[in-house]
C-alpha cells in the first residue's frame, strides 16, 4: 500500500535517510523505533510528500506519490509538533480543514471525547501543549482516512487522554487500516502493534512481526525486546 524504494535524503553532510526501503500495508500496525535522529520523523515526511528524497521513491497503491499528491486524502497525519495560525479559535480550525476537505463523513469521537466543543472558542495560542496534542490527534482522525501516520501521538497527554487515544488507535486497527505510529514509550505499544520498524542513523535495520522479534530476542515484552536489540546492534 504504502512503499518506500531505495530512498535516500541528506541535509548538508548528513543522511538522514540512507537507501530506506520499506513496504506497509493494510491492516499492519507498525511501529517505527529508533534512537533520537535516526530518521523516523524524516522517513514519515517523506512519504507524505513533506520532504522529497534526493533519490529513491515513494509508491501509494502502486502509484509514485511525486504524481499523485490526491493520495493524502486518504491519510491522516498527527504530527510530534501541530502548527496552527496562533490567531484562530480551535472551532476555526477544525471549519477550516473541513472546508478544504469538503468530506461527508466526520469522524468526530475524538473531538467529542477529548471534550473539545467546550474549549472550541479558545485561540490557538492560548492552548497547553496537551490541548494542542488532542486538537492534533482529532484532526488526523476527522476525515475517517485508510491510513494513520501519528508522530509521537501521546507526548503531552495526561495518562486519561493517553488511554482515549490508544482506545480510539486499536478501534481504527481493526477496521483494517494501517497505522504507522512512532514512540519512545515503548510500553504503550505493546498490545498494539503488529510490526516493529527499526531505523539507526538513518538506515533501516529491520522490520519484523512482533512474533518474529519475539522469537528472536527470546523477549516477549516489546520494551526488552527492543532493549536486547539496542544492546546488539
Ligand atoms: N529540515 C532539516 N534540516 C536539517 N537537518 C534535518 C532536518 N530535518 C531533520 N534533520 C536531521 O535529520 C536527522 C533525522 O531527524 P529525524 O527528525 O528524522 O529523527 P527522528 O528519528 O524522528 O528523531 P526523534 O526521535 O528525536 O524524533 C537529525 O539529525 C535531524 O537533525
Amino acid at each position: 500500500m504504502l512503499i518506500a524504494s531505495n530512498v535516500t535524503k541528506t541535509f548538508g553532510k548528513l543522511k538522514a535517510l540512507d537507501n530506506v526501503s520499506v513496504t506497509c500495508n493494510k491492516g499492519q500496525t507498525i511501529a517505527l523505533i529508533g534512537p533520537n535522529g535516526s530518521g523516523k520523523t524524516t522517513l514519515i515526511k517523506t512519504m507524505l510528500g513533506m520532504v522529497v528524497p534526493d533519490s529513491g521513491f515513494i509508491t501509494f497503491d502502486q502509484h509514485n506519490i511525486l504524481h499523485s499528491w490526491h493520495y493524502r486524502e486518504r491519510i491522516g497525519y498527527m504530527p510530534q509538533i501541530g502548527r496552527y495560525p496562533d490567531n484562530m479559535t480551535i472551532a476555526q480550525v477544525m471549519d477550516m480543514m473541513k472546508d478544504i476537505r469538503k468530506s461527508d463523513v466526520l469522524d468526530e469521537d475524538l473531538v467529542n471525547e477529548f471534550n473539545l466543543p467546550a474549549l472550541a472558542h479558545k485561540k490557538m495560542r492560548t492552548l497547553s501543549g496537551g490541548t494542542r496534542q488532542k486538537v492534533s490527534a482529532s484532526l488526523a482522525f476527522l476525515f475517517n482516512p485508510d491510513v494513520l501516520i501519528l508522530d509521537e501521538p501521546t507526548a503531552g497527554l495526561d495518562p486519561l487522554s493517553s488511554e482515549i487515544l490508544k482506545q480510539k488507535i486499536v478501534a481504527e486497527k481493526e477496521k483494517g487500516k494501517l497505522i504507522l505510529i512512532t514512540s519512545h514509550i515503548l510500553s504503550e505499544l505493546d498490545d498494539l502493534v503488529t510490526e516493529i520498524i527499526y531505523m539507526q542513523e538513518g538506515k533501516l535495520q529491520f522490520h519484523k512481526s512482533i512474533a518474529q522479534l519475539q522469537e528472536d530476542t527470546g523477549q516477549v515484552k516489546l520494551t526488552q525486546a527492543i532493549a536486547h536489540v539496542m544492546k546488539t546492534h
